[in-house]
């Protein structure tokens, strides 16, 4: 059997497959809307909300937090509103591709004769956005009540770093109006039978560190050189890569969440080939594991490197996130209890990690609230960001269960201390 090429089944683009879940059919939809930065098509997203929200019959609120990006929020009342509330947070946004190395055009949502779906976005995640509102609109629509509001919120930007949506988003007063107890937000894809959930992040730290160096013709030994030190700056910083790598490698129990990683990825200096330049930069991304004293341990260690490197070598942050709060995974702590314990009934098996990279969730945590990383995608290749990005359909509409079972348990935990 062919690929179903354009998506449509034959019956015209973006027309229902003929045959094909509904389910499947709203996310293939949702897949060819084109949020891809640099210029995400925002209003297509709010547009295709809208006419979700109508479906199901919730009001929707939208704030803008920054010109031209807004945060839409659904809200299904609970019982008893009184209560803290259950946060389903996804992004709407996804990551540029390099459309000459995909099978598939990368927004056609091209499903291949196995049922995988190919597009950006399948695992990062929209697969979430629609499973999120496709377990709503079930239990709606069998009648379910539950004690705590669910809020479904849409976020922009968080492929950008969130500065112009959840990160300015958590500081607003609506924010705060939302009584959150719980959030939910992404996780990543597990290749075998289990499920990964992420309960912290590590912190991401960009850094360019700034060498100068006395100038002078490149025929001849010119002391000073703002390459010695950017030389003694670059084994600084890649020894120590070696260490945290060989860390990981020997290291059964590690992931990548608990090792520092250290990655080289700009350098700038220099204006002719007989110039000895008299600036050089360097840029590192770091991300470090909530275990790691950042301001005592890391900076200085940093600083240290700087001083050893040479003379008037200075350093700036275009990112330093200091926040390490941890969701608890203690059995004693009734969201992971609830979350835990519903995962298991289903005969899922949960793997509990550290995100190694940044999602909106760090915002969430570094108010104070509990946040869990979750995308219910297991026998599934870690594709985020990647060529190819697919997901299988049944992988994808088990996850509905998954949401169906979830959602409403997590809102109808009993009253707790929080929500006094
Ligand atoms: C630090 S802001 C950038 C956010 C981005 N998030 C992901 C998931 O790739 C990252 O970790 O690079
Ligand atoms: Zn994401
Ligand atoms: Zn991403």
């Amino acid at each position: 059997m062919l690929p179903d090429k354009d998506g449509s089944g034959g019956c015209g683009g973006g027309q229902a497959t003929s045959g094909e879940d509904p389910s499947v059919n709203l996310f293939r939809e949702y897949l060819r809307l084109r949020t891809v930065h640099p210029e995400p098509d925002y209003d297509a997203a709010l547009r295709f909300l809208d006419r979700i929200a109508e479906e199901l019959g919730l009001p929707m609120k939208k704030i803008e937090v920054c010109p031209g990006r807004v945060v839409s929020i659904m809200t299904w009342q609970g019982t008893n509103p009184a209560l803290k509330s259950i946060l389903l947070n996804s992004h709407t946004d996804v990551v540029p591709v390099y459309q000459e190395h995909w099978k598939y055009d990368a927004f056609a949502a091209v499903k291949d004769a196995e049922g995988n779906i190919y597009a950006r976005g399948t695992q990062d995640m929209k697969c979430v956005t629609i499973q999120y509102i496709q377990a709503i609109r079930r239990l709606k629509a069998e009648g379910r009540e539950c004690m705590r509001t669910i809020h479904l919120m849409f976020v922009p930007d968080e492929e950008v770093g969130g500065h112009k949506g959840m990160e300015t988003f958590v500081k607003l007063p609506e924010f705060q109006k939302l009584n959150i107890g719980f959030a939910l937000d992404e996780g990543l894809a597990n290749p075998g039978e289990a499920f990964t959930v992420f309960y912290g992040e590590r912190n991401p730290w960009w850094i360019t560190v700034h060498c100068p160096g006395s100038p002078g013709h490149g025929s001849r030994f010119v002391e000073n050189t703002a390459a010695e030190k950017l030389r003694s700056i670059i084994n600084s910083f890649l020894d120590f890569r070696e260490k945290e790598k060989h860390r990981l490698n020997t290291s059964e129990c590690f992931t990548l969440g608990d090792v520092t990683t250290v990655n080289m990825t700009m350098v700038k200096g220099g204006v002719a080939y007989n110039v000895i330049p008299a600036e050089m930069d360097v840029s590192f991304d770091l991300r470090i594991p909530p275990t790691v004293n950042l301001q005592v341990c890391f900076e200085e260690q940093i600083k240290k490197w700087c001083k050893e490197a040479g003379e008037g070598i200075t350093y700036e942050f275009a990112q330093k996130h200091m926040n390490q709060n941890l969701t608890s995974t203690d059995d004693s702590d009734p969201w992971w209890k609830t979350f835990s314990t519903t995962c298991k009934a289903m005969n899922m098996t949960l793997e509990k990690e550290i995100f190694p990279a940044a999602t909106d969730s760090r915002f969430i945590r570094a108010v104070g609230l509990p946040a869990i990383g979750f995308s219910p995608m297991n026998r599934t290749p870690i594709l985020l960001h990647d060529h190819n990005e697919y997901l299988n359909e049944q992988v994808f509409l088990k996850g509905i269960q998954v949401y169906e079972n979830l959602v409403p348990a997590l809102a109808n935990v009993p009253a707790l201390p929080c929500d006094t």
